[in-house]
């Protein structure tokens, strides 16, 4: 689910990020003193090194306060890399400079990722072995291999360990986001997706309707007591697919043992009510294989509700859940909405 993660990359980076920031702002600051105030010899350079000193501490201070952007990120690593180039390609004995292009890819991995690491990765090789070719010519001096092996060894290492982070990530999320049994997302999705969408600025100004509906099947110990538990789990995985087929994936949630949410976002009631419908007829057409031999049919109750932004979804759903319980009450295979049956299976 792309919208919710739960954020530990996002978390890893801010904290690289703060503390990058503000030690390169301190180093900037200091050389930046050196070059104005105590020995000002190299004035330009002095307030080159200032306003990166700025840039460090203002992006550090974003970062701590949450309010940082990625292209701002972006923007401070590639006029870091920007620096280290020009330094290199200033200094009489490249060598103590090579120490900075050295450590780069990791900080590129860390705070861009694997895919817009290699970017800055591949232009920082180029323009240092490149400098180090015109100063040295072309013969395979020492600084030139040690150089380009390190620096290969640290973008390897930094690789997999950025590869294997992201992937470790990925299956922690889906082992704490979605049900097994299902491929639904589960409970604790639903809470985080609810944030989500409650604070982002498309549903605050879009001022159009919120509804969620719960679904329960109807008489589902009775499948469980006939056919075996087993059978039990093909309904519900089936339903699964019906319900994210016509509701989306991202906005299907299992919530209990037969017992499934959906999110219905920025649609009029007409709308949602014909989502809710859809899934309710849809289940009851579908002829379940629960073995090779017997196919059953079953049905569904809905409870629909309207909701508005800033709501509790303990509230939403309990109001949902209210529709549910008169759905099975009025005898089940049919979607409430407000106080009235909509649709009757009669
Ligand atoms: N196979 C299977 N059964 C489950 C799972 N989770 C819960 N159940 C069963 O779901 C059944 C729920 O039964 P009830 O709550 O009595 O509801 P019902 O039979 O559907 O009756 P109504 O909801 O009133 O229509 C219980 O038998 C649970 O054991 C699951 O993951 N797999």
């Amino acid at each position: 689910m792309d919208n919710i993660e739960l954020n530990d990359t996002a978390q890893l980076r801010r904290a690289v990020l703060i503390g990058m920031c503000t030690l390169l702002g301190g180093l900037s600051l200091l050389l930046a003193l050196i070059n104005l105030v105590i020995s000002p010899k190299w004035t330009l350079i002095g307030y080159v090194e200032l306003f990166y000193a700025l840039f460090s501490f203002s992006l550090a201070w974003q970062a701590y306060k949450h309010r940082h952007k990625f292209w701002q990120v972006n923007l401070y690593l590639y006029v870091l890399t920007a620096i280290v180039i020009y330094a290199v390609t200033l200094s009489e004995t490249i060598n103590s400079i090579v120490c900075w292009a050295l450590i780069l890819p990791t900080v590129f991995y860390l705070l861009l990722g694997k895919k817009l690491a290699n970017i800055p990765t591949v232009i920082l090789l180029t323009a240092t072995t490149s400098t180090i070719i015109n100063k040295y010519g072309l013969v395979l001096s020492p600084l030139f291999v040690n150089f380009v092996f390190s620096y290969l060894l640290v973008w390897v290492i930094s690789h997999i360990y950025e590869s294997n982070r992201a992937a470790s990530e990925q299956k922690l999320q889906k082992l704490a986001l979605q049900d097994p049994l299902t491929a639904s997302f589960n409970r604790l999705a639903l809470t985080r997706y609810f944030e989500q969408l409650h604070s982002s600025q498309t549903f605050k100004h879009l001022g159009a309707e919120q509804h969620l509906l719960i679904l329960d099947i109807d008489f589902f110990k009775q499948v469980n007591d006939e056919f075996g538990h087993e059978a039990g789990d093909l309904v519900l995985q089936e339903c699964a697919n019906i319900i994210s087929r016509i509701a989306g994936n991202q906005r299907t949630f299992r919530i209990g043992g037969e017992e499934f949410c959906v999110v219905i976002e920025n649609k009029l009631k007409d709308e949602a009510l014909s989502i809710a419908e859809s899934i309710r007829t849809q289940v009851a057409q579908h002829q379940f294989n629960i073995t090779q031999q017997k196919e059953i049919n079953i049905t569904v109750s809905i409870g629909l509700t309207q909701y508005q932004s800033g709501m509790a979804l303990s509230n939403v759903l309990r109001q949902a859940d209210q529709r549910l319980y008169r759905a099975k009450n009025a005898g089940r295979d049919q979607v409430i909405f407000d106080s009235e049956p909509l649709v009757s299976s009669a």
